[in-house]
């Protein structure tokens, strides 16, 4: 029998563009909550104990009731909000990120999707500090622009009122407690609290991170091509990757980066940028905050949980 999912909280900005993606897949079945009991807890309950999968595109409370009304072994859950990401007995939902990844995914039981802001910046990270380039200590920091799509139904319908009139570089995280810090610190594998300085931009969908580093002070200074290559050489050695690494270059500046270049894909594009002259470099990630950043990832996730 192909297996049952239930979307729940599939009218909002990330279960809708799930929907999306899955319609036309005979190899499963959506089962729907009519719209009028959607927020209603026995009717999620019995959704959600029919469901072979429950992916949840929810606040975290709602997501945390949820599991909680879950009262059978079988169903498995994909969760995307913040509220498990770090938590003991959820598996981190980046596939890449690890050669063993994708397997811990595919035999969990419970699969945290991860926040936008933080992937970009793991992919880019965790390789090198594994590798030995970067040492877990360094201290941390990442920028970057998303779309408004990321702040979920009630931001964009905000951006959509005031049309050109919306600022079109907001910074905000201005008290550093971002909601993605924990996650990106612990998958990073940094030992420091990185600071995140996230912008959201007048565009609706799209985002590109960066992590600006100080070379100079390391025992071992890398060059740019290494750290180029280290990365590289780990999304190259993966089964199968959504991750790409663009060539390295020394270059002013590339046009082709937009933080718009991946929408409607699950793709996540890489750079790396390198004075070695002056030990600095700076690392890139393009991608999609609704695709790679969300429900793209959570339909890479449910696509190795179901064996498709
Ligand atoms: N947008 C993005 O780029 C990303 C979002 N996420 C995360 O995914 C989750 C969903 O986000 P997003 O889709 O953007 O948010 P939206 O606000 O667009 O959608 C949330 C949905 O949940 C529904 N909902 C709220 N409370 C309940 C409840 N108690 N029971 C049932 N349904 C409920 C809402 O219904 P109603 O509108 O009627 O209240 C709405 O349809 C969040 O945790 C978010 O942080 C993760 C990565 C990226
Ligand atoms: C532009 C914008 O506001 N983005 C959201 C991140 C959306 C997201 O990734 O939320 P999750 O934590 O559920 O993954 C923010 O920074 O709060």
């Amino acid at each position: 029998m192909a297996p049952r999912i239930f979307i729940d909280g599939e009218h909002g900005t990330t279960g809708l563009q799930i929907r999306a993606r899955l319609a036309g897949r005979t190899d499963l079945e959506v089962i729907s909550i009519p719209t009028d009991r959607r927020k209603d807890p026995a009717a999620r309950a019995e959704f959600l104990n029919a469901a072979d999968v429950a992916i949840l595109c929810l606040p975290d409370d709602a997501a945390k009731e949820s599991v909680s009304l879950i009262s059978n072994d079988r169903t498995r859950v994909i969760d995307a909000s913040t509220a498990y990401r770090v938590a003991d007995g959820w598996t981190y939902g980046f596939a890449e990120m690890d050669k063993t990844q994708a397997k811990a995914i595919a035999d969990s039981k419970r699969v945290a999707n991860p926040g936008c802001w933080p992937q970009g910046p793991i992919a880019l990270l965790r390789p090198l500090i594994s590798a030995g380039l970067l040492p877990a200590d360094l201290p941390v920091s990442m920028s970057g622009i998303s779309g408004y799509s990321g702040g979920g139904r009630s931001m964009i319908e905000d951006y959509e009122a005031r049309g050109e009139d919306a600022p079109e570089f907001l910074p905000y995280g201005l008290t550093l407690q971002h909601k993605h810090v924990p996650e990106l610190k612990k998958y990073a594998g940094l030992s420091r609290d990185p600071i995140m300085q996230p912008v959201v931009g007048n565009f609706a969908q799209g985002m590109i991170t960066m992590v600006p580093l100080h070379l100079g002070t390391l025992g071992r200074v890398p060059k740019g091509a290494e750290l180029h290559a280290a990365i590289a050489d780990h999304y190259a050695s993966l089964e199968r990757s959504d991750v790409v690494v663009a060539p390295y270059a020394e270059v002013e500046r590339l046009p082709e980066i937009n933080p718009e270049r991946h929408n409607d894909t699950n793709r996540m594009e890489l750079y790396v940028f390198a004075n070695d002259r002056k030990a600095q470099a700076v690392l890139l990630a393009v991608y999609d905050n609704l695709g790679k950043g969300a429900s793209g990832a959570a339909v890479q996730n449910l696509d190795l949980m179901i064996g498709a």
